[in-house]
């Protein structure tokens, strides 16, 4: 069989995730309409055994954070981690929903494309928001630049395209060893499932600058027969911050517990009790070793 490692990379909001989900056909990695959401690498593996007519398939997509000039040290470690992950997988998906002129941010990543070797496809996403033309510019704009083994237009949000560049994928796999076992999607531990969750449903709820200053941390994950107990720390920036998660009377933090709730026992398919407690860390996005403590940066 053929399997290899994706990189996804792109700048915040062009849809990773969401790309990862068409693929997936599973919701694995989280989305939401709010930059910066993905701050881990999430895998999701994509298996297709082998028939009478076609050799199985291994994919297995590491969807990076989107890479952005860091102000702090969060966003320089977030850089760090994708610049690492281009050079290790055998492929690249660069995603984009725009043309190159139009901001800095596409064309810091394609400088940092430059630099690794590994082949690498444009995917160019969104295409249900352009018309014929735009789509055009885009491609000839990015065709130029001679970096790109191929270009895709896709719609990840309705799967236009999508198993086409599946398809395409596959010509630069390997010969290889399945990595993981055929029913597995995701190798990441349902803690951190939880913690995104709640996390996705903190952005929801919250406006402006209070959630990318907000970190989720799973206290306790305990699983009984009928019950799974959960109890998470929402670590907040400022006392005023708390106050706004909190809400009048509790309101909000219910509100996202119950969302949070709702949707965990929808994934993990059991009754959960879920809790949750509010906690103020000053400046942690600009702390080496509560960035280490969240999980966003390899420990020394
Ligand atoms: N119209 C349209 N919207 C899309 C498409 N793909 C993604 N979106 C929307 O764009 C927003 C961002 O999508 P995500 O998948 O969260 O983006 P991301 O690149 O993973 O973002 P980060 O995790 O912040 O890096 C969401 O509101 C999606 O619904 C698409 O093909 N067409």
């Amino acid at each position: 069989m053929k399997s290899g490692f994706i990189g996804i990379v792109g700048r915040p909001n062009v849809g990773k995730s969401t790309l990862l989900n068409q693929i997936m056909g599973e919701k694995i990695a989280i989305t939401s309409d709010k930059p910066q959401t993905t701050r881990n690498t999430i895998r999701g593996i994509y298996t297709r055994g082998e028939t009478a007519d076609r050799e199985g398939v291994q994919m297995v997509f590491i969807d990076t954070p989107g890479i952005h000039k860091g102000r702090n040290k969060l966003g320089a470690a977030m850089t760090d981690m994708a610049a690492g992950t281009l050079r290790e997988v055998d492929l690249i998906l660069f995603l984009i929903d725009g043309p190159l002129s139009a901001g800095p941010g596409d064309r810091y990543i394609v400088e940092m494309l430059r630099t690794v070797d590994t082949p690498k496809i444009l995917v160019v996403n969104k295409t249900d928001t352009m018309q014929p033309e735009n789509y055009l510019q885009i491609y000839n704009e990015y065709e130029e630049l001679g970096l790109f083994d191929d270009i895709y237009g896709t719609s990840a949000k309705n799967g236009t395209n999508v198993p086409e560049l599946v398809e395409r994928i596959e010509d630069f796999l390997e010969e290889g060893p399945m990595y993981f076992p055929e029913d597995m999607i995701t190798d990441y531990p349902e803690r951190f499932l939880v913690s995104e969750v709640i996390r996705e449903k903190l952005l929801l709820y919250l406006q402006e600058e209070v959630p990318h200053g907000v970190a989720v941390e799973i206290e306790s994950f305990r699983e009984e027969p009928k019950l799974t107990r959960i109890s998470a720390v929402i670590y907040c920036e400022k006392k005023s911050h708390k106050g706004i998660i909190i809400g009048s009377g509790g309101k909000k933090i219910k509100g996202v517990g119950k969302a949070a709730r709702l949707e965990l026992e929808a994934l993990l398919g059991t009754k959960i009790y879920l809790e949750l407690f509010v906690k103020v860390r000053e400046n942690w996005r600009d702390s080496d070793f509560d960035l280490s403590n969240f999980g966003y940066k390899e420990k020394d």
